[in-house]
């Protein structure tokens, strides 16, 4: 089998290196010339555990191509999958554009009949759009399926090898046999593929990263209330995710979710609906819930330098919107930095991969250390804004004596409130202010 993949971001380079993982044939399409060109040099322009492995294997075993030529990606290929941007736009609706260019495109050089799927996560219609841009050129027959991507950063090759289930949204069966027969091999432990229609299939991917972050936002408020009320989130955390109606995943309270998903997903979902008149009010909560946890340390950090962080230096640590990625898209430490340089503080961070996506952002508004205790030397106070995993059991000694003050500012929960207080330290973390 001989598939196209058009777009070589995160979802496309994941989904064409595990397609070409089963045998397939893959050619990956991108405009970014450099990045095709770093592609065909052999190297992966993303750091994703685990990808480096299938995707040298599968370049050597001649099943993994890459260009920048739309025509020769889609030559003979059976499937073309659409794995394009849908970025918010300035309303918080997705854009199409990108999306809708490729179809139009796609309607003038298709040669043969294809299946053409949209993986990229995009609202309610589109399905319907994109059959309408190609078949307004299209000399061929061909068919629209949806076929959202339900694959984490960090731990997509996991995810996308091992899917919960596949989502296929399509009436043709045609194109459904053909699907089917692709996700075979990815499927065999008998985790499902649910077939369903079009619209289904696109509402089903907003609906799921919208009650994650729901999820999320909802522990996030308890966090809060614990606050307030002297409770320990990680223990209503436990209390309630044994109960498999909950389930335990996804309930860790912190400071806010980030990435490139579930912010702009959120927000696309409640534009839709704004679109069909329909208030949906939790989800604008969740929005408002989310952004105010996003920089809820600054405030404690503040109230330690009573009210005054001018010319205060804070390190930290975790720069990555979570561990095992060098996203920093919407990632909760920018919006940190943003508060504490506004502040008239001074920042020292330290991430074992996205200081350079950092940097090109930032520039050279804050320093970067070239290691975790190398920021601390001289600070004033440490936040963790990632929950690395080298930063779970560090050296507190280390930390100790390298900090000015020991006081350190926890938005991930990474450590024992009781013994941090014992070993001297002023810790805050989210929803455990009160000692167990
Ligand atoms: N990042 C993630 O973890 C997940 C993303 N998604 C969805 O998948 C879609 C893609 O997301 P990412 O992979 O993160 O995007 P990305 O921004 O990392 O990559 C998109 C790629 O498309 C390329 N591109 C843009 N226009 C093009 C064109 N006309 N022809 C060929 N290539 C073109 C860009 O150069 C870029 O390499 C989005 O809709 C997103 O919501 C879904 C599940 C997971
Ligand atoms: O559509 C997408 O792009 C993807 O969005 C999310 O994946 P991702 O953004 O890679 O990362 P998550 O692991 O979901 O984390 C998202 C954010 O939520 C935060 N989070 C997650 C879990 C939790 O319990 N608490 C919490 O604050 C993380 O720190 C992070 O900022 C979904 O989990 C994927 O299923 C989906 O495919």
């Amino acid at each position: 089998m001989k598939i196209a993949v058009v777009g070589t971001g995160y979802v496309g380079l994941v989904s064409g290196t595990c397609f070409a993982e089963t045998g397939v044939d893959v050619t990956c399409v991108d405009i970014d010339e450099n990045k095709v060109e770093k592609m065909q040099n052999g190297v992966v322009p993303i750091y994703e555990p685990g990808l480096e492995l299938l995707f040298h294997r599968n370049i050597e075993q001649g099943r993994l191509h890459f260009t920048t030529s739309l025509e020769e990606g889609i030559k003979d290929a059976e499937v073309i999958f659409l794995a394009l941007p849908t970025p918010p736009g300035a309303d918080g609706a997705a854009d199409l554009k990108y999306v809708l260019q490729v179809a139009d495109q796609l309607g003038h050089i298709l040669d043969h009949y294809a299946v053409i799927v949209d993986k990229s996560t995009v609202p309610v219609g589109t399905g319907e759009k994109v059959q309408a841009a190609i078949a307004a050129n299209a000399k061929v027959d061909f068919d629209v399926v949806s076929n959202p991507e339900f694959l984490r950063e960090g731990v997509a090759v996991d995810d996308f090898m091992k899917p919960d289930r596949v989502v296929i949204g399509s009436t043709s069966e045609k194109a459904a046999k053909i699907m089917d027969r692709l996700y075979h091999p990815l499927v065999r432990s008998g985790n499902p593929i649910i077939h369903m229609d079009l619209r289904s299939a696109e509402l089903t991917k907003y609906a799921a990263n919208s009650f994650l972050a729901t999820k999320i936002t909802f522990m996030n408020e308890i966090a809060n209330m614990c606050e307030l009320l002297g409770a320990d989130v990680d223990l209503v955390r436990k209390g309630i995710g044994t109960d498999s109606r909950i389930g335990k995943r996804f309930l860790f309270a912190g400071i806010g979710y980030g990435g490139s998903c579930f912010p702009k997903d959120v927000s696309a979902l409640a534009m839709s609906a704004g679109e069909v008149d329909y208030d949906f009010r939790i989800l604008k909560a969740v929005m408002d819930v989310n952004h105010g946890q996003k920089t809820k340390l600054i405030s404690k950090v503040s109230q330690y330098f009573d009210g005054d962080l001018k010319g205060k230096k804070i390190a930290l640590w975790g720069l990555a919107f979570k561990p095992e990625t060098d996203d920093i898209r919407e990632a909760p430490a920018l919006y940190n930095i943003e508060a504490l340089l506004e502040a008239g503080a001074k920042v020292v961070a330290y991430d074992p991969e996205a200081m350079e996506n950092v940097q090109g952002v930032l520039g050279d508004k804050i320093t970067f250390a070239k290691d975790a205790y190398t920021a601390l030397e001289g600070a004033d106070a440490l936040m963790i804004m990632t929950e690395w995993q080298l930063f779970r059991t560090p050296n507190f000694e280390k930390i100790r004596t390298s900090l000015n003050n020991p006081a350190i500012f926890d938005g991930r929960n990474l450590y024992d409130v009781n013994d941090m207080r014992q070993q001297g330290f002023y810790y805050v973390s989210i929803g455990r202010e009160v000692a167990k």
